[in-house]
């Protein structure tokens, strides 16, 4: 595996795994959660939550030195989720919305965060990506996507490759089936998926566009997110009936299209009959650039 900004601090990693292993496992119960209200994380909630479960989750996490944020956008029900070291303030943005562009940058620098990197998972078709604006708003960041995707960015990814911020990074790992430059990244310690639109909870990715397969879907599911451990947290692009979150076990054991076999999956994608995406063609062509197209 190498680093796509190469300075993951190995040491600190090491010693501070067996904790945190230990602290999201514990507070796995968010997983459990369902609500509309999108999930700020951590000691403030811009929309106040009565699930303290949730705010365990994100105590726990911020104890061992992880910042996490899951953040919502209504129109296209895509989370967003920006992660940091709270000890060196590094941090990593996932799938920013252009609609959210305003919220993230004023969330990054109320946090005194450093944003080195906005990694989309792939290039979407729903909702254009803010990542070509939010990098003339913020000095020093950088874009990433799979190389894939067919899309420019600072950052090519692959397989294997890390995403750091501080002592903590995600891995790379490419899931296509939705689209070909799909990726789910995973927190070092395999505690936290963010698995974009290939696995949703109880649900998954389309695969009628944007050179969709459900056969290749099926294989990247199944060899690379349900050979997680089963505590892994999943963190999907969308949700659209106000689920957060879900795991590895659940997921396995109960999503209705991946408890198939390959051969029933395929015929369950295939007669989806799902309308096209309201914006699918002008999110297409702007996230090839960043979003930047036509704005
Ligand atoms: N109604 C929405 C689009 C909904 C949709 O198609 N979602 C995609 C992910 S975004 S391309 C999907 O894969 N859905 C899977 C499913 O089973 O719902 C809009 O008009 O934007």
């Amino acid at each position: 595996m190498c680093s796509v900004l190469g300075r993951v601090r190995t040491a600190q990693r090491i010693a501070s795994h067996t904790l945190r292993l230990r602290s999201i496992t514990e507070g796995s119960a968010c997983a459990l959660t369902e609500s509309r209200r999108f999930y700020s994380g951590l000691n403030s909630f811009i929309e106040p939550s009565r699930d303290s479960r949730r705010l365990y989750c994100a105590s726990m996490a911020m104890r061992q030195g992880l910042l996490f944020k899951q953040l919502f956008e209504s129109e296209s029900c895509t989370y967003t989720y920006l992660l940091a070291d709270t000890e060196t303030k590094d941090a990593v943005i996932i799938d920013p919305v252009l609609e959210k562009l305003d919220r993230d940058v004023k969330l990054v620098q109320e946090l005194g965060l450093n944003l080195t990197v906005a990694v989309n998972t792939h290039c979407h078709a729903d909702h254009i990506t803010s990542t070509g604006l939010m990098k003339k708003r913020i000095l020093g960041l950088k874009s990433a996507i799979s190389k894939f995707s067919g899309a420019s960015a600072d950052i090519q990814l692959s397989e294997g490759d890390k995403i750091p911020f501080g002592k903590h990074y995600l891995v790379v790992k490419e899931t296509p089936g939705h689209t070909d430059g799909c990726s789910t990244l995973v927190l070092d310690d395999e505690l936290m998926a963010f698995t974009g639109d290939a696995l949703l909870i109880r649900g998954c990715g389309r695969t009628d566009f944007q050179q969709g397969s459900s056969s290749k879907l099926y294989d990247s599911i199944h060899q690379k997110i349900f050979t997680l451990p089963e505590q892994c947290l999943i963190y999907p692009a969308h949700d659209y009936l106000g689920q957060t979150v879900s795991t590895v076990g659940e997921e396995r054991k109960l999503n209705p299209r991946l408890t198939k076999s390959k051969e029933e999956f395929i015929k369950i994608m295939d007669n989806l009959n799902l309308p096209k995406p309201k914006k699918i063609d002008i999110a297409v062509p702007a996230n090839l650039v960043c979003g930047l197209h036509g704005i």
